[in-house]
């Protein structure tokens, strides 16, 4: 009975995540892995979409939820490593809409990291977007962020899926290669980003991508990231190429008005469609 109430409760978590946050289950519209919490939550999704609930309580301490994928699109704001004002920043950039933030500090200072990643994951958490910790595995966990971005110099995606778990949002760094792209989807990943699209003051050694690597990799039926100098002015054709969310540095975290910039990117989105093949 004890174990059917937390399943309940996974369930309808679930559901609300799935549903009332914009997020949902990949391809096959479902939550990702097996076992009681995964089925429970699936047929909810199935079964509950289009009927009034009543709120659910959250799942009970301890109980393992397992998260939906990624889904949906727009602005992928990434933080500009330490700043003093990291929090309001943070929460500027996603009362403008951004969509999914991801916590990029390249720094060897774990103590703040890890304090800076907890408030970020509690932050997001209250506005119902996924943080994304760069790189860092632990980090993430320690952080109870919604998963992590891994580039060719960090962890494999089967190790962090193991730590993480099968709700978690695993992304990875493609570049300029739709091979790459391939092997990366074989073994998991929840996206694939490519990049760098324009020419970026933040990496200024970033091999560069045409659009026309977004338009082929849509074949590939997962979620698609682009970067790399990105702007408002310039991310439109990177959008109708079919890129699902525009990842930004510079452009956003680097402006007098974080809310102001990352709601010219909401913007675009909101005008902005894919162009079919
Ligand atoms: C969304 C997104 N795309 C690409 C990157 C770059 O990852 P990586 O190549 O590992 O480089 P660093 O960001 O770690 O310097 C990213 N972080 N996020
Ligand atoms: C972190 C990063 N990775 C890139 C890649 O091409 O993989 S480009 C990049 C920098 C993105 O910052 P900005 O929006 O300021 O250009
Ligand atoms: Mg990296």
């Amino acid at each position: 009975m004890a174990e059917r109430l937390v399943v309940d409760e996974a369930a309808d978590h679930a559901h609300e995540l799935a549903v009332g946050l914009g997020l949902h289950g990949g391809g096959g519209g479902g939550v990702h892995g097996s076992g009681a919490y995964v089925e429970a939550a699936n047929s909810v999704i199935v079964s509950g979409r289009g009927r009034a609930r009543k709120r659910a309580p959250p799942p009970r301490r301890g109980a393992r939820l397992m998260r939906p994928r990624l889904s949906g699109r727009g602005l992928y704001a990434i933080t500009d490593g330490p700043r003093a004002d990291l929090l309001d920043a943070a929460a500027a950039a996603l009362d403008g809409g951004a969509a999914l933030l991801q916590y990029r500090d390249k720094t060897a200072d774990g103590p703040r990291r890890l304090q800076e990643a907890r408030a970020l994951a509690r932050l997001c958490a209250d506005r119902g977007v996924p943080l994304i910790v760069n790189d860092d595995v632990a980090l993430a966990a320690a952080a109870g962020a919604a998963g992590v971005h891994l580039g060719e110099e960090d962890a494999a995606i089967a190790e962090a899926r193991a730590r993480l778990g099968d709700g978690a949002i695993i992304g990875a760094s493609c570049y300029d290669s739709l091979a790459r792209a391939r092997q990366l989807a074989a073994a998991g990943a929840d996206y694939l980003a490519f990049g760098a699209f324009f020419p970026s003051g933040t990496k200024p050694g970033a091999r560069r991508a045409a659009p026309a690597l977004l338009r082929e990799a849509r074949a590939l039926g997962l979620p698609l990231v682009a970067i790399g100098g990105i702007t408002p002015d310039n991310g439109g054709p990177l959008i109708e190429a079919g890129a699902d969310y525009l990842a930004v540095i510079a452009a956003v975290f680097g402006a007098a008005d974080v809310r102001a910039a990352a709601r010219r990117f909401a913007d675009l989105f909101a005008r902005t469609q894919p162009h079919s093949p």
